[in-house]
């Protein structure tokens, strides 16, 4: 049975989802802040959900020795090593859309309150105090909003904010003009933006790229009076930077909803009258909650008992309908590549896959993953998985490729592994006979072979006697042969022979086979 666990406070929903698919649950909300105690609860679980509190460091990935999966119910996935993840063949995976509205509707409640002061006017009404002259605001309408990210969360406050009346303009790198203008939104350099925006918000993810990209250069060129809102993540702006900038009176005000060290509890801007604070609430809505929890637990569900893979950053992606469809094809290639893989003459420097037919019209990555996995398993055993070999190859300077031919001319489908090694080509075909997975072909020899985990591959001429020798010897040994599968190139030519045997053969036994007449090569293949 597969076991999940929840370290974060997300929605019971995830509970119910998860629970109704089959699978055992630890639902520990406070997990997350305790490491030492996730740490020691990781073991067992395949999955793992969680929001922002857990780190799920390159220690605690380690510590997680089951773990196929980590889903964040969310979007930022700073507080995971997904390098560390890939390394290990955990899928991360993310909820990019659940979020989104909520996260922008936070943003423009920031940018209003800031406008009028609104959390600072509510605590003094509370306080009996009437201080209607303290509180002059500022008017939005007809003002310049300056977006810094401009995806999911920053197209929706654009697009708020445009029914604000306000003028938007864009800083985002990856924004195309197309884009700009089907969102009524002005494309900017930071500069541009630096100096025209009344408001500021930032909406991009924490990278090496992005981390202060409000410095104190960048705010030293905003225009007097600036209000700066982040709900994005701690580190953007530069706090120290921000301080100084509201203390000058340069920057009129800061609204936070994210902070560069979290959970927050002392803090140099904490106290002053031009800050807004809130706790990292911008995702903090009972319908975002639900649907980030719900979408998290039917992706963890559906990877770890389908296959199926949705919204995952270090892997393609597999639709629920097209799971079933592929893993016969995914075990196809994985066999295919394990053939490949014990039979390469040399140093693997490529891998070249070809899919004819019906493998032709799905999703090809997990097939050429699955491939790689068993071509580079012999040289790395279990550190190679589906999830890290594409990124292992490319380390290792591996070219892969795929073909794709709508028809195949010999079976209704095939998946061709070739493989260019420093010795040598080597191609392997296969294809599905009832599902099952067959070798048709190993170079320009046709067989057809299943697989089976004690393979003895023999290559051979083709002369009389080679049957009868073989037989004999593997009797006298007391091997038994389950399937017996030949293929020549030509008559009197070179010959493969694959047979499944009940128990792998040992050194000398396989000595004593290469020594008969007949035979060139004889070796032991697992599967
Ligand atoms: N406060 C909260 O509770 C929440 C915060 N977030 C944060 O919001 C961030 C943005 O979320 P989405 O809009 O959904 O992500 P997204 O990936 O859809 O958009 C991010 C945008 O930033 C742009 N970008 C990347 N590097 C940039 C750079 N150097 N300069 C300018 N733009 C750059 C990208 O091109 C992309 O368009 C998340 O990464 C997360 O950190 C998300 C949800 C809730
Ligand atoms: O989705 C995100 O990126 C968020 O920052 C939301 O964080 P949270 O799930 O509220 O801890």
């Amino acid at each position: 049975m597969k076991r999940v666990l929840i370290s974060d406070k997300l929605s019971e929903d995830a509970v119910e989802v998860l629970k109704t698919r089959g699978i055992e649950v630890t639902f520990e909300p406070g997990l997350g802040k305790d490491p030492e105690k996730l740490k020691a609860a990781l073991p067992g679980h395949h999955g793992i959900a969680i929001r922002s509190a857990t780190k799920m460091t390159a220690e605690m990935i380690e510590a997680g020795t089951d773990l196929k999966v980590i889903g964040r119910a969310g979007i930022g996935v700073d507080n995971v090593d997904i390098d560390a993840a890939t390394a290990t063949g955990i899928a991360v995976m993310n909820t990019p859309f659940g979020n989104a509205t909520t996260t922008a509707e936070h943003a423009i409640a920031m940018m209003l309150s800031l406008a009028r002061q609104i959390p600072q006017a509510n605590e003094s009404t509370h306080q009996g105090k009437w201080e209607k002259s303290r509180f002059m605001g500022r008017e939005i309408t007809g003002k310049t909003l300056g977006l810094i990210g401009c995806g999911n969360i920053g197209s929706i406050v654009a697009d708020r904010a445009q029914g604000l009346h306000m003028k938007v303009v864009a800083f985002d790198p990856f924004l195309t003009e197309a884009r700009a203008i089907d969102l009524g939104v002005e494309r900017v350099e930071l500069d541009d933006l630096l100096k025209r925006a009344d408001f500021i918000t930032l909406h991009t993810p924490l990278t090496d790229q992005t981390r202060n990209i409000l410095s104190k250069q960048a705010l030293a060129k905003t225009k007097k009076g600036v209000r700066i809102i982040n709900c994005a993540r701690g580190g953007l702006v530069d706090e120290e930077a921000l301080y100084d900038g509201l203390e000058s009176g340069h920057i009129a005000g800061a609204a936070l909803d994210v902070f560069e060290k979290e959970p927050a509890t002392e803090h140099k801007l904490f106290g002053r009258d031009d800050v807004i604070c809130t706790p990292h609430l911008g995702a903090a809505t009972t319908e975002a909650q639900e649907n980030v929890a719900i979408q998290i637990a039917e992706q963890i569900a559906d990877y770890l008992l389908t296959g199926a893979v949705t919204n995952a950053l270090n892997m393609p992606s597999v639709s629920a309908e097209e799971a079933p469809k592929l893993r016969p094809y995914i075990d196809l290639a994985g066999r295919l590549g394990g053939l490949a893989g014990q039979l390469a003459p040399g140093a693997v420097t490529g891998v070249e896959m070809a899919f004819a037919g019906t493998a032709a019209s799905l999703n090809p990555a997990p097939m050429t993953a699955a491939a790689l996995t068993a071509v580079l398993r012999p040289a790395m055993r279990e550190a190679v998985n589906s999830v890290n070999a594409g990124q292992l190859a490319k380390q290792r300077g591996i070219q892969v490729s795929e073909t794709r031919t709508e028809t195949s001319p010999n079976f209704g489908s095939t998946v061709s592994v070739k493989l260019t090694t420093d010795k040598g080509e080597l191609s392997v075909t296969g294809a599905l006979f009832g599902g099952e997975p067959r070798a048709v072909r190993i170079g320009n020899v046709r067989l057809e072979s299943n697989f089976a985990p004690h393979m003895l591959y023999v290559q051979n001429k083709d002369k009389p006697g080679f049957i009868g020798n073989l037989g004999k010897l593997l009797s006298s040994k007391d091997i038994n042969i389950a399937t017996f599968n030949l293929g020549r190139a030509a008559p009197g030519g070179t010959a493969y022979a694959l047979l499944a045997v009940d128990q792998p053969l040992d050194d000398d036994t396989l000595k004593a086979l290469s020594d008969l007449p007949q035979i060139d090569e004889a070796r032991m293949l697992s599967f």
